[in-house]
């Protein structure tokens, strides 16, 4: 594999601290555990590749779609393109619209672990402007599961799977029991 331009997961882009805050690092002790595997992760599939999510859903017009392209413990790689839907500013790629895309990347990776996650805290780095028709390629990964929290860091590169990090990001995923989905559906 090419070498990134900026280094391994726990890098530090042109010098800034890393994303995670003390709220999003993991306590000594954490753990990364093995990913339950493909079985486990088929019995979450509805949750999971749900068509109306904003953020992988088919069904979402508007939508950022992105695409999973590969899974390696819990390291999970998708990308998805920039629309003129997705503008802040003219031709540029509005900052919410890259924060969930990293809360998709980041929860792709969570439920790798063979459980229900939902996002309790995200931590954003904004690094470089994306144009609208740019591809963003996304990674992320755990760095520790304590009880119920696990925690992700995460970024999206442009120009390439190995090119610079446009946005980085950190958080705290907290399992949730399946009644978490359906008492959210009932209102
Ligand atoms: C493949 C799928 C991809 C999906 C990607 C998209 C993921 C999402 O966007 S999910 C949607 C956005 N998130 C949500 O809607 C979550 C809304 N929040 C909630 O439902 C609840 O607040 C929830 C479940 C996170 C936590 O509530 P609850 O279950 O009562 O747990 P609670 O006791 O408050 O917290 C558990 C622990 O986490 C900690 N914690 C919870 N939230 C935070 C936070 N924001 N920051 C730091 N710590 C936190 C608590 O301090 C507590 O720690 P400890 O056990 O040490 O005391």
């Amino acid at each position: 594999m090419t070498a990134r331009s900026t280094g391994s997961p726990s890098g530090s882009p042109s010098g800034r601290p890393g994303p995670a805050s003390s709220r999003t690092t993991p306590p000594p002790g954490a753990t990364v555990p093995e990913p339950s595997g493909p079985d486990r992760r088929d019995l979450d599939l509805k949750l999971a590749d749900y068509d109306g999510c904003f953020g992988c859903g088919d069904q979402s017009s508007d939508g950022l779609r992105v695409k999973q392209t590969g899974i390696t413990g819990t390291e999970v790689t998708g990308e998805f393109t920039v629309l003129e839907a997705h503008q802040g500013a003219p031709g540029l790629a509005h900052g919410g619209v890259l924060a969930t895309a990293m809360d998709e990347s980041l929860g792709s990776s969570a439920w790798v672990l063979g459980k229900r996650y939902v996002t309790g805290r995200l931590e954003t780095d904004f690094m470089a402007p994306v144009p609208v028709g740019s591809t963003v390629y996304l990674r992320s990964w755990c760095t520790g599961v304590d009880g119920r929290k696990a925690y992700l860091q995460g970024e999206g590169r442009i120009g390439g799977p190995d090119g610079p990090i446009a946005v980085r990001a950190a958080a705290l995923f907290i399992e949730v029991p399946e009644e978490h989905f359906s008492r959210e559906r009932e209102g």
